[in-house]
Formats: structure tokens, sequence, C-alpha cells
């Protein structure tokens, strides 16, 4: 199975504090893993950078065989896709347009039934033309999974993807993230604190192993003063 992203060594910093240090990760076609770990522990901090939307401090980040810093050389910029912990959308637009736009920011011009096909996928068939902001929390969710149907990325990067969903939107994102990992042969890295997604994914990586444990010298000037 081909390694869709490799890091090695990676640290993350917030200010003057180290968030994260020492993560290294393979991620191969097909795989599913979920990223854990208390409030604050650097979830969304770490998908960020491996999406290459924020820069580390140190390591190194290769995806589909090309470094992602200092310079991004990845030429197919397509290749991923980012579900934001709060979807992103365009509020006065309807349903429709948005899925469109959003599709065309990576060059894709489908025939309506695509879009449609998509929308009935994820339980809002009927709903093209309503305008975003008088979608439910939970629906706006689903909006944004229905892109993954019509983008069909390599890699898909999910902050927290099923916060706002019920029990059956939870199964349906399950169910897209398996027929994508499954048909496409994505793979697909999740923060997340949900169980049933969590006991879904094939790995567990808990983000606790990876924060930096206080210096002794820290310690000592602490006890000190
Ligand atoms: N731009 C920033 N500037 C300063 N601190 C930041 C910035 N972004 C995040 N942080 C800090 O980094 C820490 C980790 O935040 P992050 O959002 O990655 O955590 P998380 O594990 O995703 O949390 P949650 O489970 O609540 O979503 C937090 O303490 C946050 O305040």
């Amino acid at each position: 199975m081909p390694c869709y992203l490799a890091c090695e060594n990676i640290e993350i910093r917030a200010g003057y504090s180290t968030l994260i240090s020492s993560f290294s990760l393979k991620l191969h076609s097909e795989q599913v893993i979920a990223l854990t770990g208390p409030n604050g522990c650097g979830k969304t901090s770490l998908l960020r950078v491996l999406a290459g939307i924020s820069r580390p401090y140190k390591g190194k980040i290769v995806v589909m065989g090309e470094e992602l810093w200092p310079e991004n050389l990845i030429k197919n910029e397509h290749y991923a896709v980012f579900l934001t912990n709060i979807p992103s959308m365009l509020m006065d637009h309807s349903v429709l347009w948005n899925l469109e736009f959003y599709t065309e920011t990576y060059n894709l011009k489908l025939p309506l039934q695509e879009y449609e096909k998509a929308l009935a996928k994820v339980g809002l068939q009927g709903r093209e033309k309503q305008s975003v902001r008088t979608l439910s929390t939970g629906q706006k969710r689903r909006l944004s999974l229905a892109s993954l149907y019509l983008i069909k990325p390599n890699i898909i990067f999910a902050d927290e993807p099923t916060n706002g969903l019920d029990q059956a939107g939870i199964n349906l994102c399950i169910q897209i993230f398996h027929e994508l990992s499954k048909e496409n042969k994505s793979s697909i890295l999740i923060a997340t604190h949900d169980e049933k997604l969590i006991q879904w994914c094939q790995e567990k990586i808990p983000l606790e192993n990876y924060i930096p444990k206080p210096s002794i010298l820290k310690k000592t000037v602490r006890e000190l003063l």
C-alpha cells in the first residue's frame, strides 16, 4: 500500500511552549487513524501542520512523495481535504452554491446530477436551493461531508467530524469514511473525542504520549522559587 504521508520528529510550539514533540507517523492508503487526547493537547494543531496549513517548529513531513517544508513542492495540491471542526461556509448562499463553489476550488466542474447524488447520500436531497444559514448544525456538517464524495481525496484530515451529528449522522460519517477508504483508497486522519468513531478506526494515537514532560531544570527552578 502506498504511503501518502510520512512525518518524522515533529515538534509543534504555541508561543514559547512546546505542545507536541518527537511525533512520527506513516499514513498509508486505506489507513484510518484516530488522534485522541484531552482538550488543548494539540490535536487540531497537529492536523493543521500535517495538512500543510501551518508550519512545524521542527521535523520533516513528506506528502505524496514530496517534502512539505521549507518549500512546498507538491504538484497536485488537490490530494487532500481538511474538514474543519466548525464547517466554514458562505451562509447566505445556497446548499448547491456552496458545494459547487467548494469543488470549483479543486478545479472540478461536475454535472448537476453529481451534486444532487452527493446531497442525497448525506440526507440533504431537495435542499439544493435552501440557504446554508437555515441549515441546522448537523445538516451543515452533512453538507461538508458531501464534498468528500465529489472530491474523492487521497487524504482526509478530519477535525472532530462528528460534532453536532445525531447517531444516524455519526453512522453516516463512518459509512462515508469507510466507502472512501475502501473504494477510493483514501487514508483518513481523524482528531476526535467520539468513542464510536475511535472504536471504528484501525488505530488510535493518544497525543498525551507526545506532550513533553517539564524539564528537570525548570522543575528545580520552580522548586527554588
Ligand atoms: N494560534 C495559536 N496561538 C497560541 N496558542 C495556540 C494557537 N493555536 C492553538 N493554541 C494553543 O495550543 C493548544 C492546543 O490547541 P488545539 O486546538 O490544537 O488542541 P486540541 O487538542 O485540538 O483541543 P480540543 O480537543 O479542545 O479541540 C491550546 O492550549 C491552544 O490554546
